[in-house]
């Protein structure tokens, strides 16, 4: 089946948007504050959320960049067991110790991506407090983890997958769903 739009670029902005005004309503200390996004879309999420802060607040807070595939819960069985932290294709531009990370992703499925990137972290130091933006959930986690910033609920079965387009990467900005083959 074609993927079929559900957020058209306008909507998606605006939830960008609100999901940053909501950060700033329950944060008293913004300098604090330092966003990471997860590889891939979740960078540019979290870029344009600092943008917005920037408009809006005249602020300027740090975006970093983490890669969490070596951290995933199915590829430990191809490492050794002793752990390696591992960095590659992480940069943050900040220490992450004693601040409040918001961690950006573009969708929450099952929570296991999530569940990774904070392993991740904590791998860097030791955040003060660490919240998650997200600009879609889609339902159906298996672990115990919820955002705390959500820009669409959107509802949907397993058979089904969420694309979110972004225009530095892809062109446009938008959401679709699309059904996946069994
Ligand atoms: O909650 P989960 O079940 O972990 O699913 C959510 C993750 O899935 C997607 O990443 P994907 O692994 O498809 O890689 P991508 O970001 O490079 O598309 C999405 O970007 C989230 O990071
Ligand atoms: O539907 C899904 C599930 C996980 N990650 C996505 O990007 N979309």
């Amino acid at each position: 089946m074609a993927a079929k739009q559900v957020v058209d670029s306008v909507t998606m902005q605006r939830a960008l948007t609100r999901i940053t005004y909501e950060i700033i309503e329950q944060n008293k200390d913004l300098e604090n504050l330092v966003l990471v996004g997860i590889k891939t879309r979740g960078i540019y999420l979290a870029e344009r959320i600092a943008k917005r802060l920037a408009q809006l607040e005249n602020l300027t807070v740090p975006v970093g960049e983490l890669d969490i595939r070596l951290y995933r819960d199915d590829v430990h069985h191809q490492l050794d067991h002793h752990h390696q932290p591992n960095v590659e294709g992480s940069s943050l531009p900040v220490s992450i110790t004693d601040r409040h990370v918001v961690l950006v992703d573009d969708v929450i499925f099952t929570g296991r991506t999530i569940r990774a990137a904070l392993d991740a972290l904590m791998d860097q130091g030791r955040p003060q407090k660490i919240s998650l933006a997200v600009l879609v959930d889609r339902g159906h986690r298996e672990l115990p983890i919820r955002p705390d910033f959500v820009g669409k609920n959107i509802p949907t079965s397993l058979n089904e997958e969420i694309n979110v387009q972004v225009a530095e990467l892809d062109g446009t900005d938008g959401i679709s769903i699309s059904k996946v083959e069994a």
